[in-house]
């Protein structure tokens, strides 16, 4: 595998490798990957690839506890990929959130391939991280390198675009938003942003998935809040300006209608935000709709028995899979969600509407 990634990184980066700490491999759910995707795993697996740095996975298309309906095909499928996946000696913890337990420190090279926790990491940690695709992740897992592209290098970190955010506190909708159109408007390199304050840490999730969801971007320099912000600043004079406002993040929120279900957590909700859905549940009673609350598995684990009761509220709290790689999302029509991310892939991937709004809003309709 080591001459696969040396190849790769003569066409990417000039021959050059990084070493790496950990990986995060995405493209494990048997629904995005299919038989092709599945075979692959199995090929490497049985070829005698095992990974040489810790390695983590996203969410697959079955959860933990059973709680979204799958069928058999689906259900062999992803066993197949867990088997393959073990084999190679990957954590099969299944989590789009794997910096909840790898505190990627300072300046240590990760190849994360899920968008989202690459740009966490490299936007709240200051931890180094390019986007790899899921194979490479994996490749580079096995190798223990990948290409030094130019987000392992500090000029490559360097910002190129001042981004002033006239609107806040960011709750966790206004927080995808702002990402959105910050990567809808820069596009590509590294946004230095000014003015973003997060009310939590689900606007912070929910923030760089939006960014890197709606763009190739996967570090944005956040001032007063990324370690090492004012080296990054001084590495750079800006010229250009782009300015998000309060008129820019409510033009993209459009009143919601009927829903079948709403969805909380993607990136995958903290305990903070389970506390928050079901408190609002609590003072109004069983909810009309379900709500669909994805975590980690040792968020679910520490809910412990919050989770049964949650699920006499109509909230049902699942972990290692979410509505974006279940089959499960199919048997709805429309569904409400605060996530951008999940705005953004639910239709294109199961074809169900996703109607974005607050997550006031979301619960709201849960009982409208
Ligand atoms: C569906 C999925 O591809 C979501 C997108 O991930 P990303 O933002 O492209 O890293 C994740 C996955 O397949 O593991």
């Amino acid at each position: 595998m080591k001459e696969l990634v040396y190849k790769i990184a003569d066409a990417v980066s000039g021959g050059e490798v990084v070493p790496i700490e950990t990986a995060h491999i995405s493209g494990v759910s048997y629904i995005t990957i299919g038989e092709y995707g599945t075979q692959f795993l199995e090929h490497l697996a049985s070829l005698g690839a095992r990974v040489s740095v810790f390695t983590t996975s996203n969410p697959s298309a079955v959860d933990i506890g059973g709680a979204l309906s799958v069928d058999e095909k689906i259900a062999r499928g992803q066993e197949r990929i867990n088997k393959a996946l073990r084999t190679m000696g990957v954590s099969t913890f299944y989590s789009c959130v794997p910096y909840e337990f790898v505190l990627t420190r300072q300046r240590t090279f990760h190849a994360w391939a899920e968008s989202s926790a690459a740009a966490y990491i490299n936007t709240f940690r200051d931890a180094w991280s390019d986007k790899n695709p899921g194979p490479l992740a994996l490749l580079g897992a096995i190798a223990g390198f990948v290409p030094r592209t130019p987000l392992y290098t500090l000029e490559g970190r360097r910002p190129t675009a001042l981004v002033e955010v006239k609107v806040g506190p960011l709750g966790s909708l206004e927080a995808g938003v702002v990402g959105a159109l910050i990567g809808e408007k820069v596009g590509t390199g590294v946004p230095y942003v000014r003015g973003a304050v997060f009310k939590d840490e689900e606007s912070r999730r929910e923030f760089v998935a939006a960014l890197s969801t709606y763009s190739a971007i996967v570090f944005a320099v956040v001032e007063g809040v990324t370690p090492n912000w004012r080296e990054y600043r001084e590495m750079w004079d800006p010229t250009d300006k782009v300015v998000i406002s309060e008129e820019d993040v409510n033009a993209y929120i459009k009143e919601a209608g009927d829903v079948d279900a709403v969805y909380i957590g993607c990136p995958f909700a903290d305990v903070d935000t389970v506390l928050w859905v079901l408190g609002e549940v609590s003072k109004r009673g069983a909810a009309k709709r379900p709500i669909y609350i994805s975590t980690s598995p040792s968020t679910l684990k520490q809910l412990g028995k919050l989770v049964e009761k949650a699920a006499e509220l109509n909230v049902k709290i699942f972990a290692g899979s979410c509505l974006v790689v279940s089959p499960h999302t199919r048997r709805f029509s429309s569904i409400a969600t605060d996530s951008f991310k999940a705005a953004y892939y639910i239709p294109r991937l199961h074809g169900v509407k996703v109607v974005p709004c607050r997550r006031e809003r979301c619960i709201d309709l849960a009982y409208g």
